[in-house]
């Protein structure tokens, strides 16, 4: 299904508070350097038009949230519905996520990691693209807190399949995978995603998991 068109983002919008470009983030990316306070970080990696950020800063006050999106567009989108909410636990940054998971983020320091329907990349000569590739997913799990948590929801089933056998291989320490339950949606907006509510719109299966690394 291919995405819906995003109109260009004001710019008379003030996104100095929610919005940065990754070559902006702080050297060390932590709860301090970004939101002077110690409040646990998680960070969701392809945020698209951040409804994911939207909610769970709204739900989680006491947590810290940085989003990471590549398409430009879509992290500005997201960061204007944070300025427009008045978060202010949230921030979104434009450009490759993986890079600052490999370099930027301390060791054990993250409360969660979110990946939710990540970009498939179905011909088998472009797999190496998919973002829960081993490096990253090593430097989740160096960059997680004990007792943190890593969520991946898909609606691929052979994305879900390769990625669970991946971390089973790569990551054995953050455990088994343990199922993700949701009830029914109350309103419009109460998905995890916007790719979650296409999906459960259109009744197409979603694999929800997450993975504890123990504390
Ligand atoms: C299929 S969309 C899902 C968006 C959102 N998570 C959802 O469920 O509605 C995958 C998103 O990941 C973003 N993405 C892909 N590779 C990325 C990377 N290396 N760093 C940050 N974002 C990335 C894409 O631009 C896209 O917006």
């Amino acid at each position: 299904m291919p995405r819906q068109q995003l109109r260009t983002p004001s710019t008379s919008i003030d996104l100095s508070q929610h919005f940065r470009m990754v070559d902006a983030l702080p050297q060390q990316v932590t709860s301090q350097t970004l939101f002077q306070n110690d409040a646990g970080l998680q960070i969701e990696v392809g945020s698209g038009k951040g409804l994911f950020l939207l909610n769970a800063s709204g739900e989680q006050p006491d947590q810290n949230f940085l989003g990471i999106e590549i398409a430009h567009k879509y992290a500005k989108h997201a960061a204007t519905k944070l300025k427009n909410a008045g978060r202010t636990n949230a921030i979104m940054a434009s450009g490759d996520a993986l890079p600052i998971f490999e370099k930027q983020i301390p060791d054990a320091s993250l409360a969660a990691v979110h990946v939710y329907f990540p970009d498939p990349w179905w011909k088998k000569k472009h797999k190496k693209r998919r973002v829960l590739n081993e490096p990253f997913l090593r430097s989740a799990s160096r960059t997680l807190a004990p007792g943190g948590r890593f969520y991946f929801w898909t609606d691929v089933l052979d994305y879900f399949e390769s990625t669970l056998e991946l971390m089973a291989m790569v990551v054995p320490e953050l455990g088994p995978p343990l199922p993700d339950v949701v009830s029914e949606a109350e309103h419009d907006l109460d998905y995890r995603t916007h790719f979650e509510r296409r999906s459960r719109k259109n009744e197409i299966p979603v694999y929800r998991v997450h993975f504890d690394k123990p504390a």
